[in-house]
């Protein structure tokens, strides 16, 4: 898997170098890319953005720059198997299913708007051409997609196969299919007894009935009280 990075910060994309998606990177499961939109300006100021056709506060990401960068980095001809992804708090909400979905391409392309966002000819471009998606996070507003291409990052490459050193793990965490789409059961590990708080008995009995009864419990407890919207989904096992 390629993923490259589009942002006027490509510096943001150095801890890829350091973390667990960096591992992965070593071990040529993903090749990683960062590249300065600067660098496909042409003026001295290395102008990226402009103000907003039709008024309005702030500044807006000019196309140029980003029609150019498309050229050199993904190029000219359409093809449907290159995910390009432009975080935005206007976007689908995120979820560990697209995550899934997208921890099989083969070229992911993150691009990092600043400012009030990027001129939505762009996007439009991008359609024309690739497999475009617009994502959010969460309904909340940071200074720019960086952050949010890290996050994504993370929850795809994770995802890889060969990736995890033990892919069993992921089939019980929140949200995962082994999970019921349900919120993951509260952990536990030694000692039994902490600063007068104790593990929960059932879990020390050895009996897995048992534990596998009061997990789901706990699961279906916590989605409940914390994620109501899951508990109607088709992939939720509760209704
Ligand atoms: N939650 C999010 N906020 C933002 C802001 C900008 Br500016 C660009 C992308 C995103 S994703």
């Amino acid at each position: 898997m390629r993923l490259d990075y589009l942002s006027i910060f490509p510096a943001y994309f150095d801890v890829l170098d350091i973390s667990l998606v960096g591992k992965a990177a070593i071990n040529g499961l993903v090749e990683i890319h960062a590249h300065d939109l600067r660098d496909w300006t042409h003026d001295r100021h290395r102008t990226v953005d402009d103000t907003p056709c039709g008024g309005g506060a702030g500044m807006v990401m000019k196309p140029d720059p980003w029609g150019e960068a498309f050229d050199e980095i993904i190029g000219t001809e359409s093809d449907p198997s290159v995910h390009v992804i432009f975080p935005a708090p206007s976007g689908t909400p995120f979820t560990q299913s697209a995550a899934a979905e997208l921890s099989s391409a083969q070229r992911i392309v993150f691009c990092c708007g600043r400012y009030e966002g990027i001129d939505h000819r762009v996007i439009d471009y991008a359609r024309s051409m690739w497999t475009v998606h617009e994502v959010s996070l969460g309904d909340y507003v940071l200074n720019g997609g960086e952050v949010a291409a890290l996050a994504i990052t993370e929850a795809v490459v994770r995802l890889v196969p060969g990736f995890m050193g033990n892919p069993e793990s992921l089939a019980e965490e929140s949200f995962s299919a082994g999970q019921d789409g349900l919120l993951e059961y509260p952990l536990f590990t030694r000692p039994v007894s902490w600063r007068g708080l104790d593990v929960p008995e059932v879990l020390m009995s050895g009996h897995h009935g048992r534990i596998a009864s009061w997990r789901r419990d706990e699961s279906v407890r916590l989605t409940r009280e914390r994620r109501p919207d899951l508990t109607d989904s088709d992939s939720s096992g509760i209704h």
